[in-house]
């Protein structure tokens, strides 16, 4: 049965609204504040939150991010007295699915919930979707991914994916290694997701933007008065996130003096806020990301190694997307059709030349450089295609070139045709197929060793100025 949550501090509304809804078939549970709300959270699945804007210890805005960033597969429907049309664009924008204002009408509220279920299932469907192909799952165990996580079906997903069905049902500690915006926060979420721990709190903690001043009261929390500025309590991220999973992104980040008191938290199992002489019982899972190499960091005495093989008791390590083939391609739809909802646009697809780009670039930034490339550029589309103009510079250069003679010096500035155009264009000699043929192998091997100009320059034979040349004559530079 759909189980939903009212918080709502007029008892009689939440009341009123429990019986109504109970009596059309769901399960209700009800809370009068908003730290009730969130015990009723932490120990119950709900499909839906309806949550009232004003409540007597917090507001619909801090509810709505706590709920999201804990419970993200919750929809949550604010229920607020102004019809502030400004309010309710902000709170969908943050994850909000909508909302409703007061006095309430049966027939609105029951079409609203309907409807936020429905987009709720369909969205946990549609991801499991883009995993049905090749998924390596269970027989009837389906994998759960978090938010908007598409497997993909290259050989790196496929073994991604096994390794994420193997360690998540455990309690081992992960690191998960990679490139930045490889989607290892996704993929922490997503071994949370599968795992025991899945209705518990799963908290991410960037510790790259952490000064060492503020680490130990972000990890451990305060009392009130314990230090000069410490104006309220605090709860740290470890009593946040017990009973679920806590994930360190940048860790190579902390001081040698955090890395020792995280140390000893993991270890005992124990935490205390600054200032407090009560000890709290633990029960965190860790996972920790890291795109820096931490034995490098351990040799050079940056990083402290109990601490690695603490957290080392498996390792995933995540593939740069340019390794991901086909998976670009998939993604790239996948974004699509966010920013196709997101912009109200209808761009449905890609042209032939631009799909060329998107698998010879070398993609630094990863998934998260498509992501941004793909929402841009639906926004800068007028028709229902994107062509190369709406991608950067840097991108649509990576179309395979052909060369025509210019300025009698052999290069032509600007990638100018298709290799399919190449063989139908009379004005292609053998000077040009030549020279076509010279920088399809210095895009290869520049792809090869990752760009590292030194080791491309050493393969091909040739000086790095003279690497240095071609580049720029074919706009990679
Ligand atoms: N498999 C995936 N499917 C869909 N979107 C993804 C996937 N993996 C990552 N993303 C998206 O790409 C972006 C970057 O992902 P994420 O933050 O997980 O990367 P990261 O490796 O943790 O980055 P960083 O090292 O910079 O912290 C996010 O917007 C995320 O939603």
């Amino acid at each position: 049965m759909k189980k939903i949550l009212i918080i709502d501090d007029e008892v009689n509304v939440g009341l009123l609204l429990s019986k109504f809804l109970t009596r059309n078939g769901f399960e209700v549970d009800t809370a009068a504040n908003g730290s009730s709300g969130m015990e009723c959270l932490k120990n119950n699945a709900y499909s839906l939150v309806l949550c009232d804007f004003r409540l007597e210890d917090t507001d619909g805005r801090e509810m709505l991010k706590n709920i999201k960033l804990l419970y993200p597969n919750t929809g949550v429907i604010i229920i607020t007295g102004y019809s502030d049309i400004k309010m309710a664009v902000e709170l969908i924008k943050m994850g909000a699915y909508d909302y409703i204002t007061k006095p309430l009408y049966p027939d609105e509220i029951l079409t609203t919930i309907s409807k936020a279920i429905e987009t709720q299932y369909a969205l946990l469907e549609m991801d499991n979707d883009y995993t049905s192909t090749n998924k390596p799952q269970k027989e009837g165990k389906k994998q759960v991914f978090s938010g908007e996580f598409v497997a993909g079906t290259s050989r790196a997903s496929k073994e991604l994916l096994r390794q994420i069905e193997l360690v998540a049902p455990t309690n081992y500690s992960v690191i998960i290694l990679g490139e930045s915006g490889t989607g290892k926060e996704s993929v922490a979420k997503s071994i949370h997701l599968n795992s025991p721990r899945a209705n518990q709190p799963f908290i991410a903690m960037d510790c790259g933007s952490l000064t060492k001043e503020l680490a130990a009261s972000e990890f451990f929390g305060h009392e009130k008065g314990s230090f000069t500025g410490a104006f309220a309590t605090k709860i740290g991220h470890f009593e946040m996130a017990n009973g679920g999973t806590l994930f360190l992104d940048e860790v190579g980040n902390l001081s040698y003096e955090i890395q020792a008191a995280l140390l000893r938290t993991v270890q005992e199992r124990k935490v205390k806020r600054i200032g407090s002489t009560k000890e709290i019982d633990l029960d965190v899972r860790i996972i920790i990301a890291t795109n820096e190499n931490l034995q490098e960091g351990i040799s050079k005495g940056r990083f402290r190694e109990d601490l690695y093989h603490r957290f080392n008791e498996f390792s995933i390590y995540m593939p740069p997307l340019r390794d991901r083939g086909n998976d670009i391609v998939m993604l790239a739809g996948h974004f699509l059709k966010i920013a196709n909802q997101e912009l109200d646009r209808n761009v449905t697809t890609f042209s032939a030349e631009v799909y060329e780009c998107f698998m010879n670039y070398r993609w630094p930034g990863n998934i998260r450089e498509l992501k941004n490339v793909v929402r841009r550029a639906a926004l800068l589309t007028e028709g229902t295609e994107v062509g190369l103009k709406s991608l950067p510079l840097e991108i649509s250069n990576y179309r395979v070139v052909a060369y025509e003679t210019s300025a009698g010096n052999g290069y032509s500035s600007a990638p100018v045709a298709a290799a399919a155009e190449v063989k139908e264009n009379p004005r292609h000699d053998l000077k040009n197929a030549a020279l076509g043929a010279e920088h399809e192998t210095i895009l290869k091997v520049l792809r090869e060793v990752n760009f590292n100009k030194t080791k491309a320059a050493e393969i091909l034979n040739i000086d790095r100025k003279t690497l240095y040349n071609k580049m720029k004559a074919i706009n990679l530079k």
